[in-house]
This record gives C-alpha cells, structure tokens and sequence, in this order.
C-alpha cells in the first residue's frame, strides 16, 4: 500500500537516503532497523511527504504521489507517531485525541475504541499531555494517531526509554492492531520484541538497505545482529 522506489532524499546538501527502495503492503507488519544515524527518520519523513525526494518515486495505494504535501499523505490513511511522542503538553488527554480525529471511511476508531485499547488513556482523560508519564504519554500518541483511521500506522522509536512493563504494553497493543488487520511499520531497537510481532525487517546502513529477510531468517543467523544493529 505504500512504497519507495530508488528514493535518493536529505536535507540541502546533505544527501542521506541513496536508491532507497522498500514497501509496506496492506496488513503487513514491517520493522525498520539500523543504527543511530542511518536514516530510518528520514525513510519515515519522506513516507510521509515531509521531506521530498531528489530523485525516485513515493507511491500510495499504488499512485505515483512524489512531492505532494504532508497533509495530503496523511488523508491517504498513513498515521505518524512521531520520535519523541510531540503530543499537545497543554491540552487534556481527550482534546490531544480529538485534536486528530477524522470522519473518513467508516471512522473505526472513536474514543471508546481508543480507551479500549488504552484503558489508562480513559482514567487519565482529563489530565494535560504534560502530566501524563513516559509510557501514558506514548500511548496517547498512538491513540492520536489512530484517530486518523489510518490503514498504516508508522511508529518511530515508540517503547524508547520505556520501562519493560510499558514496552510490553505498547508491543500487546501492536499486536491487537496487527490481529485486526492493520498494517504497521515500526523503527524498534528491541530485535527480540519486533521478531515477534513483525512479518519481515529491513535493516538500513548508511542511508541503503543492508539486509532484508523474515523473522525466521534472523532468527537463524544471529551475526546479522551484531553486524548491522551492535546488540
Ligand atoms: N533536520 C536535519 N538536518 C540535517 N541533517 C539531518 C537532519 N535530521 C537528520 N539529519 C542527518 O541525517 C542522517 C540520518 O538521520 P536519521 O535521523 O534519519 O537517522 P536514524 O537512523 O533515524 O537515527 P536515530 O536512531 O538516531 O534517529 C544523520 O547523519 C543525521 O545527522
């Protein structure tokens, strides 16, 4: 459903994606991994629209939309949850949710479902996003961006600098939203947790892919491990 096709991309001068090619089909769960520096934000900023590519191609749902803006990528059912959660410090829980809330297509998700989800996120509804702890305030922005009703959800670094209990929480909730059919692309350090929940990784070297295969595959060469991702 989305794509990038020999995507070269960076900032200014700075080229930092180069022929970058990957694609996330519908109901597919895919982790993008790498170390510090290698480009998974940019991959996702240019999914997004954010950053346009120099040269190659971004396709959703199997239409050419190189170079259009942010705002219409996000209409086309893609939901960011972007590095350091960015949710509204000074509105309440329930106004962060539905600050991003659309109509569109059948609008599965509702608050009800959000706090079904996140039973925390109803407790907590009337608190500020700056009041709220490290794990809550990662679940609120999961929450806002299902809000969007998008068929992929993009989550970059979400369980970082996250107690292991609100890890496996956020990881329990991925799998729910995979179990329903929703498609997931997800930039994770903790190999063990995303080998579980996803259907195939991409592992990014210096802005190119290095390595791409199924959970089995790395599961069977554990050297890809400490080649590519210094674990
Ligand atoms: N806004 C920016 N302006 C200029 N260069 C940038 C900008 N953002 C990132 N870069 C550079 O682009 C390269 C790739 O960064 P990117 O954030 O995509 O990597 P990453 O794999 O997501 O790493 P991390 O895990 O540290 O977020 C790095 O060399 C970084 O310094």
């Amino acid at each position: 459903m989305v794509a990038l096709e020999a995507v070269d991309a960076g900032y200014g001068e700075a080229r930092v994606l180069f022929e970058l090619s990957l694609e996330v089909a519908a109901g597919e769960v895919v982790t993008l991994m790498g170390r510090n520096g290698m480009g998974k934000t940019t991959t996702i900023r240019t999914l997004f629209g954010l950053i346009r590519p120099t040269a190659g191609r971004l396709w959703l749902r199997g239409r050419d939309r190189t170079g259009v803006a942010a705002h219409v990528v996000a209409r086309e059912g893609l939901g960011l949850v972007p590095e350091g959660r960015q949710i509204f410090p000074r509105l309440t829980v329930e106004e962060n949710l539905v600050a991003t809330a659309s109509t569109r297509r059948g609008a599965n998700w509702t608050l009800a479902a959000v706090h079904r989800l996140f039973p925390r996120l109803a407790e907590r509804r009337r608190n500020l996003g700056d009041e709220l702890s490290g794990g809550e305030q990662q679940m609120l922005a999961i929450g806002r961006a299902l809000m969007t009703n998008p068929d992929l959800l993009v989550l970059d670094e979400a369980t970082e600098g996250l107690a292991p209990v609100l890890r496996d929480e956020i990881w329990a909730a991925l799998a729910t939203l995979k179990a329903e059919g929703l498609a997931i692309l997800v930039v994770d350090k903790h190999l063990e947790a995303s080998m579980r929940l996803s259907d195939r990784h991409i592992v990014m070297e210096k802005g190119r892919i290095a390595w791409a295969g199924r959970s089995s595959d790395l599961a069977a060469d554990r050297s890809l491990a400490t080649r590519f991702l210094e674990l």
